[in-house]
């Protein structure tokens, strides 16, 4: 299948609404290696975006630069209309001044592998920091909202608790209830399951499908859980070698592409070698 039909097929939405991100030919190396080679991607604001590919093939890159850790080599990333990376002033191009990196890392919420979490603060403490230093919101409302997110995502009992005292499926859900405080517009998952036992992969799916079925905020997964990218996604995105080699519907992508690098990626991650990247 060709990606341009995905685009075409997704034309009616993009032509009502603008879309919240836009990568524009994006390339990123670290020293030699070029890792992203001329990524475009529109992502609409309630879209839900799973990126699946091989080890190495660039997507935890890709969303690294969107939450502006990584700075791209060549190309632009804009965000909600503003260029992530550049600023504008008299017509002449400047890089971003660290101000304007925070504002637009403000709509934004990323939930990591390794959680992330402060260890010497208590779950609340760590839901609050964020909406108090960087949004400058007042220490109660910042309270009372991180206590409704921590009831949300089932720790309403646990607010005094430090990470160390969670288990890892319960740290990971005080991860996102601390992105999600932040009423981020796009929230991006990170292989946000693949540190945990298998048994506690599924409460933080669950806290994911909420997220994903509340509607209103874009979500972009990177994830090799196939059968939960094909459950909430709106589009499935594959990148292989750095480019966008595919992107479609689910079923377009997971069922019926005749990508071959695709249908080889899919048979390897099928018997249960999904890894490698040749
Ligand atoms: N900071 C960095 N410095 C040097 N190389 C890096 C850096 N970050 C990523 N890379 C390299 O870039 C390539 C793409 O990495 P990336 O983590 O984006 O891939 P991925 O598709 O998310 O892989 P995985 O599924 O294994 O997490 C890899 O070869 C990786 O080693």
């Amino acid at each position: 299948m060709d990606s341009s039909i995905s685009v075409k097929e997704n034309s009616q939405k993009r032509n009502a609404i603008e879309p919240i991100v836009k990568y524009r030919d994006v390339h990123k190396s670290f020293g030699e290696l070029e890792v992203l080679k001329g990524i475009n991607l529109d992502i609409m604001p309630s879209e839900k975006v799973a990126l699946i590919g091989p080890s190495g093939s660039g997507k935890t890159t890709i969303i690294r630069m969107l939450m502006t850790l990584e700075e791209p080599t060549l190309g632009d990333i804009i965000v909600d209309g503003r260029n992530l990376w550049k600023m504008e002033k008299d017509s002449k191009v400047f890089r971003a001044n660290e101000k304007h990196l925070r504002s637009v890392r403000g709509d934004i919420g990323m939930v990591f592998q390794h959680f992330n979490l402060f260890p010497h603060m208590t779950i609340l403490e760590n839901c609050m920091s964020a909406p108090i230093h960087v949004k400058k919101i007042d220490k109660q409302t910042a309270k009372k909202r991180s206590i409704e997110m921590l009831e949300k995502v089932g720790l309403g009992d646990k607010l005094d608790n430090y990470p160390s005292q969670l288990s890892g499926g319960q740290k990971q859900r005080v991860a996102m209830a601390r992105a999600l405080v932040m009423r981020p517009k796009i929230m991006l998952f990170d292989e946000v399951t693949s540190a945990l036992d298998p048994e506690l992969v599924g409460e933080v799916l669950e806290v994911i499908r909420d997220i994903a079925n509340k509607g209103d905020m874009a979500m972009v997964l990177v994830t090799h859980e196939m059968d939960f990218a094909q459950e909430i996604a709106d589009r499935i995105v594959f990148l292989d070698n750095g480019i966008i080699a595919e992107q479609g519907t689910p079923t377009e992508v997971l069922e019926s592409s005749n990508n071959e690098r695709l249908q080889s990626f899919l048979h390897r991650f099928r018997n249960g070698n999904s890894f490698s990247s040749s």
